[in-house]
């Protein structure tokens, strides 16, 4: 009758209706005075203060279309708070993905303590009204939102220092839980790039290489990250270029995995060889993302690239054919102004082969150079393959690399201590082979002297 137009109850029946409201609320005060003891009284005219005196942030998944990044941080964050109270949780484990997802459940309330204040949280899920009737995306039905509820006084606190934390937060999160991938190229792929993940086990802590030269590049790495507001202030591309060299076996490759392992940096490996034309490269550059090393191997090997110089090559030339000045113009200017912190990595085994215009000042950032095994990185070696800091073999195997300079490559040396986990067998074996390596360095100097 209420909802009916012509039957709407006029202002005199609302007013007589509120009267006798009130009367009756004066009846069950009084009843409640007379019938209900104090104690229970009080808490229940203290609860309802308290809940007055709440008030409550609805974070809402999606804003309008767009994921909210609140809703998303807020999610991630609280899931590492779940405890042995947490009755429900969810778990999700996205593909590719090696960790497990844990957050909290709809309805499902969670406490968290922040500056000395408590904060409840709850996720409130509801169902989405059908347009038409008819629902087209079954999986968007629910519509999930936080709600967070705290005493009205922290209202500022809440704004200006809890949620801006657990974006913070969230972000630490997800970094930590990044899992690095390997991109190459794949033509058949949407972005001309196809991912797995870069299961590659190297670190700066299990790569043997020049101490000094490992620690300066740590300390470049951490630089570059930290100075997003320097690139910006005198106007450079927020990048970063890296020449590794040295003979093959080095730890090049192993080195750019360390490097995105430490900076959780995706690599995008590219081949080359494989790109036809400059349209090619330049669609496969602007797929590659922020955060992340771009890799060119063996640059010295692109026979397309090898000393070439755009000004003498023959006007017949295919205009769209990559050359090293056409790659190196690109990542310089537009690559560099579509993302932000990028490095770029060429690795080389002839430096001396190298186009000058890749060796020019300020083209990359640091040559680093990588070389034959010395005693320092055996044993970093010898620590990641027997987990020994000590051996009475020690010695002559220093004696051989530091003195009489024998040239085995890390990944020589990483194979003979691969051949058994006893270490005086391994170490045995490759002292053998050092000694071998060296005879055969003094038998070819014999020979050339002697000629
Ligand atoms: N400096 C190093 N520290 C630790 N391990 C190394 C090092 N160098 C090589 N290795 C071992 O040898 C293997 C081969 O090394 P890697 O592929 O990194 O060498 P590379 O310099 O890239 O060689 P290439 O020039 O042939 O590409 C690695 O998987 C790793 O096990
Ligand atoms: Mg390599």
């Amino acid at each position: 009758m209420w909802c009916s137009q012509e039957n709407l109850p006029s202002p005199k029946t609302i007013l007589s209706a509120a009267a006798s409201l009130a009367a009756s609320a004066i009846l069950f005060r009084t009843i409640a005075n007379d019938l209900i003891p104090d104690v229970v009284q009080n808490s229940f005219y203290s609860r309802l203060q308290k809940l007055s005196s709440q008030i409550t942030v609805v974070v809402e998944e999606l804003d309008g279309l767009t994921p909210n990044e609140m809703f998303e941080a807020a999610n991630l964050y609280l899931g590492t708070l779940l405890s042995t109270s947490t009755r429900r949780i969810k778990v999700n484990k996205p593909e590719k993905e090696k960790q497990l997802l844990v957050t909290i459940d709809k309805n499902q309330g969670l406490v968290d303590y922040f500056k000395g204040v408590n904060f409840k949280w709850v996720l409130v899920t509801s169902q989405k009204p059908a347009s038409n009737g008819k629902r087209e995306d079954h999986s968007q039905s629910e519509v999930r939102q936080l709600e967070l509820s705290f005493h009205k006084k922290h209202r500022d606190m809440v704004l200006s220092s809890y949620l801006p934390y657990i974006l913070n937060k969230s972000k630490e999160i997800k970094e930590e839980r990044k899992v690095v991938k390997l991109h190459t190229v794949d033509y058949n792929g949407t972005d001309y790039w196809g991912s797995i993940n870069l299961d590659h086990p190297a670190t700066f802590d299990t790569m043997a290489m020049d101490p000094e030269i490992k620690k300066a590049l740590i300390e470049d790495l951490d630089r570059f990250r930290e100075r997003k507001e320097y690139y910006r202030r005198v106007g450079k591309a927020w990048k970063r270029g890296y020449l590794l060299f040295g003979p093959p076996g080095t730890g090049k490759s192993s080195l750019v995995a360390a490097m995105a392992n430490y900076l959780k940096f995706d690599i995008f490996d590219l081949d080359l060889k494989e790109v036809q034309c400059n349209s090619d490269l330049r669609r496969l550059l602007i797929g590659t993302k922020s955060r992340s090393i771009l890799v060119i191997e063996d640059i010295d090997c692109s026979v397309e690239l090898q000393n070439r110089d755009a000004e003498n090559e023959p006007k017949t030339v295919e205009d769209d054919k990559i050359t090293l000045s056409g790659l190196l113009n690109f990542i310089d200017g537009l690559w560099s102004t579509c993302g932000e912190e990028r490095i770029i990595v060429f690795t080389t085994n002839h430096k001396d082969r190298l186009d000058p215009a890749l060796l020019r000042p300020g083209r990359m950032d640091l040559h680093i150079h990588l070389s034959y095994c010395t005693f320092s990185g055996f044993k970093t070696l010898a620590y990641n393959y027997l987990r020994i800091q000590e051996h009475p073999l020690f010695g002559d195997i220093e004696k051989l690399l530091d003195y009489y300079k024998a040239q085995a490559t890390p990944a020589e040396v990483a194979g003979e201590l691969l051949k058994s986990d006893d270490a005086q067998v391994s170490l045995q074996g490759l002292i053998t082979f050092l000694q071998s390596k060296n005879k055969m360095e003094t038998a070819w100097q014999d020979i050339t002297v002697g000629k």
